[in-house]
């Protein structure tokens, strides 16, 4: 199928179609999607359609009931784009990603073990470890400055915490990028590019007509090979027997815990397909989400610790917030897992205020295998003014989840929703139909369902472990007044300083004792 032309049996209002061939996935894609989707919203109600590129038109979905049924109760009857799926698979191999239904379900038991609590432990200590390197390389470039703060690029030293973490919680293997060696590996990440907005717009569109383009011999898909090859090469000198049977539970690396799961569940070229997930999904994740189609795998230097660059820009010009998460983090100095997990409750309101504003994954998007119907949690109005609970759908229909919008829109969370305010968590009650909807403490950021985000207790064990460090021993302030911070959406929202390809701030020490 080359052009997917599915809608909805129920006819639905929307936006006019701006253009043929973009629809409005170009607009979505150079501006913030979660703002279009909230005004549409206001202007046509919780579900209405969109068209979106080559003639196509999908069905946006922003109501609580129809949401956790899509995702949830009947999620394997929505589905991931096939082409995507195909792409996924010519790049990294099959796995998790790239599986429905009851090998989706084999896949994810196989995996579970690996972010088990007890994993999750053992993972808060390497986070905390690799964050405390970049503290000493920061206290030693603060030693050596004149003055009493500097400015540094947060992205680029968030991205060395992440790689750094996943290659000893991933991999039991050591990338050494916090001290300015370039792996083997990390060569091999580089080799994967950069791309902006326009060009992965235009891809996309290109993609969406001719999948092939995944499979010709251009710079990205040799680099992918690349990535393969050296992931395989790293599994295979691993010993297997000692990761994958003798190393203890608690201290297993996930790639050793998949390793055991071959003994199991799992073919061995399954577990490779895993291992490539895990290394992408720390270097390039995000990219696997966007505007639909087989078009998911242009990578950047995104890593997941885009949450905590989000959460150091917003600290930095809410000094209130970042004080006060400091005296609550300044009462554990070597705080543990546990602590961190149960006993903080304002870093745990701050974090779950950055993945509710800063979701790095703005929409999710599904393809309906058969004939459905969705119900609604509150009637719409469709376009000849009759009232319905719920929405017929054919097999193929294309829905979007947009989560930023979820997470954000006024309809749901009043009006002070685009205001960075974790306080909402911990004095108040949610509004009710905040909690009407399903997911990771009401939020869509991980998703909901049997696909959700297996990741998730990892990245927050991640952002809390950094958090901890990092606002214990600096204090951070924005490089002029923080206006001159963006949000680039090159396929997740990245936060990047008025002429620099990075987040730049200013940093001053913390004096702990
Ligand atoms: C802030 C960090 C993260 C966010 C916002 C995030 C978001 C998501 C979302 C939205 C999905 C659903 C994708 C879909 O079905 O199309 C997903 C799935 C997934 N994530 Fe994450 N993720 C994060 C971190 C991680 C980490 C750290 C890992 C692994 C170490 C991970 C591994 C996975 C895997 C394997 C899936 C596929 C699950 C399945 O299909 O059953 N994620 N993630």
């Amino acid at each position: 199928m080359l052009f997917f032309r599915g809608s909805p049996v129920t006819p639905l209002s929307g936006p006019k179609r701006p253009s043929w061939i973009w629809g409005y996935n170009r607009m979505l894609i150079n501006g913030t999607s979660g703002d279009y989707f909230e005004s549409w919203q206001k202007e046509f109600g919780d579900v209405y359609r969109l068209p979106t590129a080559a003639g196509a038109e999908r069905t946006v979905i922003m109501d609580s009931r129809a949401i956790a049924y899509v995702l949830n109760t009947n999620g394997y009857n929505f589905t991931r784009y096939e082409g995507e799926r195909n792409t996924i698979k010519r790049l990294l191999g099959g796995g998790i990603l790239t599986v429905e239904g009851n090998d989706h379900k084999r896949h994810r038991k196989a995996m579970s073990p690996g972010f088990s609590i007890a994993s999750i432990r053992f993972f808060t200590s390497i986070f905390l470890e690799a964050t405390h390197k970049v503290k000493e390389r920061w206290l030693s470039k603060l030693s050596d400055s004149k003055g009493n703060d500097i400015v540094l690029d947060v992205e680029h030293w968030m991205n060395a915490i992440s790689f750094e973490s996943i290659g000893e919680a991933g991999f039991s293997h050591d990338f050494d990028c916090i001290n300015d060696e370039v792996s083997v590996v990390g060569q091999v990440f580089s080799s994967l590019g950069a791309t902006n907005g326009t060009l992965t717009a235009a891809i996309a569109v290109a993609l969406q007509a001719f999948p092939i383009i995944a499979s010709l011999p251009l710079a990205r898909n040799v680099a992918f090979d690349n990535l393969r090859n050296t992931m395989r090469d790293l599994i295979n000198t691993m010993d297997r027997k000692t990761l994958g049977n003798d190393a203890s539970d608690e201290r297993r690396s996930l790639v050793a815990s998949i390793i055991k799961a071959e003994n199991r569940n799992l073919s061995q070229e399954e577990v490779m397909a895993e291992a490539n997930y895990y290394v992408v999904t720390c270097r390039i994740r995000d990219h696997f989400y966007d505007y639909g189609g087989p078009f998911r795998l242009y990578p950047e230097s995104v890593l997941k610790l885009t949450l905590a660059q989000w959460c150091l820009h917003e600290l930095s010009i809410n000094p209130h917030v970042q004080d006060k998460l400091r005296r609550e983090i300044m009462m554990f100095p070597d705080a543990t897992h546990e602590q961190l997990a149960t006993q903080m409750p304002y870093l745990n309101a701050v974090v779950q205020e950055t993945l509710r504003t800063h979701p790095a994954v703005v929409e999710n998007h599904r393809q309906a295998m058969k004939d459905d119907s969705i119900p609604l949690q509150r009637p719409i109005k469709l376009a000849n003014g009759q009232s319905v609970d719920h929405i017929d759908v054919r097999a193929g229909m294309g829905v979007i989840i947009p989560i930023e919008a979820m997470n954000k829109s006024s309809a749901f969370w009043g009006p002070d929703s685009h205001e960075f305010k974790p306080e909402r968590w911990l004095d108040e009650e949610l509004p009710k139909k905040v909690t009407e909807i399903q997911g990771f403490h009401h939020l869509l950021t991980f998703i909901d369902g049997p696909r959700n985000c297996i990741g998730k207790n990892f990245a927050v064990a991640e952002f809390k472990a950094v958090m901890s460090v990092l606002i214990r021993h600096f204090s951070f302030a924005p490089l002029t007044d923080g206006s001159d911070v963006r949000r680039v959406l090159t396929l997740v929202q990245r936060a990047k300083s008025k002429g620099h390809d990075g987040l730049l701030l200013r940093i001053s020490r913390v004096e702990t004792e």
